[in-house]
């Protein structure tokens, strides 16, 4: 049990357009049964107890939204997303700063909608091991190769302590939203929360979880990500 409740704050960047994945709509609206990705993450995200608020960031043209149900949730607040993952995620936290600045940032892809309450769980709880932040992330399980432009093998990566960085990845909102600010003022290679929180020196602890919290990105991933949801 966590020994100095706070409060919590998702984030869920929603503003991409499933580039990769090729629809005919960004992929965060394709559906995996009954609902699209995106409803079945919020979903979730609004189920856990210790989640106050579910902050989504949309493209400034997404007229899927308001379609959803979810878009209706008392819990939900939407803000506009930029034109990379981390502007949308600085956006989300331009607003919890102004709202809620003693808040920790919860920030999970629209696109893994597989994560479990559980998983989630460990997490927020690997705080009082962790007070400096940490994310969910799943251990390199394969042989990792490195390669040449061309295809060819360079060498092969020692995989002991490699990770595959998941989402949530779970930060107090001031600091994320000041070291992101400043990492991406800078021009650094920012691609999760953690990488921001490396680059300003921090140390985010590393929460093992779930493989089958994927991030649906290839068409490929779709079937994939309905099978896992059917076990769950
Ligand atoms: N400018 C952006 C780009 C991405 N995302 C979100 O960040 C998450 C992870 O990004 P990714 O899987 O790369 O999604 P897309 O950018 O949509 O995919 P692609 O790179 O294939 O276009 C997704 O939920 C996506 O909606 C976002 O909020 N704002
Ligand atoms: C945040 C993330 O899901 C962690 O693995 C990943 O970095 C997102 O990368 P993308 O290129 O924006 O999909």
């Amino acid at each position: 049990m966590r020994n100095n409740p706070r409060s919590i704050i998702a984030i869920v960047p929603a503003a991409g357009i499933g580039s990769r994945m090729g629809a005919d709509k960004p992929k965060q609206y394709l559906m995996l049964g009954q609902q699209s990705i995106l409803a079945h993450t919020l979903d979730t995200l609004f189920a856990h107890p210790e989640i106050e608020q579910v902050i989504v960031a949309l493209h400034p043209q997404d007229h899927y939204f308001s379609q959803l149900p979810q878009s209706q949730h008392p819990k939900l607040i939407q803000v506009v997303g930029g034109g990379e993952r981390a502007d949308s995620v600085l956006a989300a936290l331009d607003y919890v700063y102004s709202h809620h600045p003693d808040a920790w940032a919860l920030v999970h892809d629209a696109a893994r909608p597989c994560v479990t309450l559980t998983d989630i769980s460990r997490l927020i709880e690997s705080v009082d091991i962790y007070p400096q932040g940490a994310i969910l992330a799943a251990p390199v399980r394969d042989t990792m190769k490195r390669s040449d432009a061309s295809g060819h093998i360079v060498n092969t990566v020692d995989r002991t302590l490699l990770w595959h960085a998941l989402t949530p990845q779970f930060f107090p909102a001031s600091i994320l939203r000041r070291h992101l600010s400043a990492a991406l003022a800078a021009q650094a290679p920012i691609t999760d929360e953690a990488s921001a929180m490396e680059w300003a020196g921090v140390m985010p602890g590393l929460v093992s979880g779930r493989v089958d919290n994927i991030k649906v990105t290839h068409p490929d991933d779709l079937q994939l990500a309905v099978l896992f949801m059917s076990q769950q």
